[in-house]
Formats: structure tokens, sequence, C-alpha cells
């Protein structure tokens, strides 16, 4: 197996010794993490409900500062640069899109969810935005779904198709990172695969991070998988072998569902 630093030029985001306390101190919940998250690839967020995956994912495009009272040390890293620093935020948020548990279209039509971040940023070229909503539809396995009718409302898609929408969303700012917080987990079996299959595709251009609940999801679709307890990163390895050969007592009892 590749060390961490062996995988280093491989990696989109390098996190060492991370520290994260919410309530200025009071609940610490991420307890020094050290996990590098390599590009273009699917890296999976497990362990049970509170151990910190969703404050982890929010770190990598500082959601998290919207929280008042959060504090963090240590290193956070994408291309080398730390995210920490004295960086553009709105730009880092373009480069590393975010797509929610539950399917949060704008309230308006199809076109203008996708179209959405191009005409905040200005743009008004009517061709350049038809170009982006159908490369992006297309992106996101929905255009076929939606062509002959774009004009209509969001809301009167079905759930998998509004994380769909979501996700061309976020594919129209041309991100390089998505990350993806138990995007399927209020869908039904055929939108999830939907879901699933599309980050197939996905992964050949972007870096995704997905946080879920479901170990089967995590072994169907991830490359990596890193299993989370009481904030602290138990361990993380290739998923086949993190499932198979679990080095840590509490992964295995875990991954055999002794418990959740
Ligand atoms: N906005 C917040 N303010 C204060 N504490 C928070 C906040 N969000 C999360 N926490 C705390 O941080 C810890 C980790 O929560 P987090 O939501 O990251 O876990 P999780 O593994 O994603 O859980 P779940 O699977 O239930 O979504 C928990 O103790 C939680 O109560």
């Amino acid at each position: 197996m590749m060390t961490a630093t062996a995988m280093n030029t491989a990696n989109k985001f390098d996190i060492e010794n991370l520290n994260l306390f919410y309530n200025n101190g009071a609940n610490h919940a991420l307890k020094d993490i050290t996990l590098p998250i390599p590009s273009k690839k699917v890296t999976a967020l497990i362990g049970p409900s509170g151990c910190g995956k969703s404050t982890l994912l929010r770190c990598l495009n500082r959601m998290n500062d919207l929280i008042e009272g959060v504090k963090i040390n240590g290193r956070l890293e994408m291309d080398r640069e730390n995210v920490y620093g004295n960086i553009d935020i709105a730009n880092l948020r373009i480069k590393v899109g975010m797509v929610f548990q539950k399917p949060n279209p704008f309230p308006m039509s199809i076109y203008d969810n996708v179209a959405y971040g191009l005409r905040a940023q200005g743009v008004t070229d009517k061709k350049k935005l038809d170009e982006v909503v159908e490369r992006s539809l297309r992106g996101a396995a929905l255009w076929d779904e939606v062509k002959d009718r774009l004009k209509s409302h969001a809301f009167g898609l079905s759930g998998g198709q509004q994380q769909r929408l979501c996700i061309a969303r976020t594919i129209a700012m041309e991100p390089e990172v998505i990350l993806m917080d138990e995007p399927t987990s209020a869908l039904d079996p055929i939108a999830t695969k939907k879901i699933e299959d599309l980050m197939e595709e996905l992964k050949k251009n972007y870096t995704i991070v997905i946080v879920t609940h479901s170990m089967q999801q995590a072994r169907r679709i991830s490359d990596r998988t890193a299993f989370f307890l009481m904030g602290e990163l138990v361990e993380h390895d290739e998923t086949a072998n993190l499932f198979a050969n679990p080095r840590d007592d509490r992964t295995r009892g875990y991954v055999n569902g002794d418990f959740g």
C-alpha cells in the first residue's frame, strides 16, 4: 500500500492533525484527523451518527465558517494551498461544490436552476447559458428526461430527478470537487442507483467525497473509505481492504454491523 506521502502528488486534499471544536471549545468534534483525499476518486466517510463525518466534509469548503463558535487548528490543504489561509472563500466554494441530503432545487424552472450560478456571475449570453445548461444536465444524466420541459418548475420533478438537478447546478460552475452529504438517503432504490451510476461517471472528472450511512453504498461506489468514531478517524484504506481486512477491532465491529 502506498503511504500518504508517496501518494501526495495525486492528492486533492491533504489533511493533517486537524482539530475542530464547536461551542468555543466545549465540543471537540474532530480529533487530530490526518487523511489524504486523492484526486478523481470517490472517498467515502462512514461511521455512526455524530462521529463527525459531516463536520469534516464541511471543513473542505469552509462551510463551518458559517457556524458561530467554531475553532479549527491543524493543516488542511487543497492542491497544496492552505484552505484556512487568506483565500477567496467564494472561489473555494465554486471549486468545491456541495450536494445535500435533501434535494434543494431553487423555486424556479429547471433551466433557471442550472443557469443560476452563471447568471449570478454576470453571464447573460443566451447561447452560452443554453450550452452550459445542456452540458450540465447531460453530465448529471438528466438531460433526456427534461429536455422538453426546461421551462417547467423544478418542484415538479421527482426526488431523484431533483437531486440530479442539484448535481447539474453544481457541475455548471465547473467545480473540481463535489462534496455529497448523504445524497441518496431521501431517495428510493431506483433513484439511488441512478445517482450511484452517475458518480461512477463523475469521478472521471471530479474528486468526490461522500458521507454515507450505508456501508453497502460505500462498498459499491467508493475507492477509499475512512471510518470515524466519536470524532476520531479510526482507519482509512482502499475500500475493498477496509471492509475485507479492517486493522482495528472497532472498524471490524462497525462493518460487521455489531454497532451503528
Ligand atoms: N452546528 C453545530 N453546532 C454545534 N455542534 C455541532 C454542530 N454540528 C454538529 N455538531 C456536533 O458535532 C459532532 C459531530 O456531528 P456531525 O454532524 O459532524 O456528525 P455526523 O457523523 O455527520 O452525524 P450524522 O451521521 O448523524 O449526520 C456531534 O457531537 C454534533 O452534535
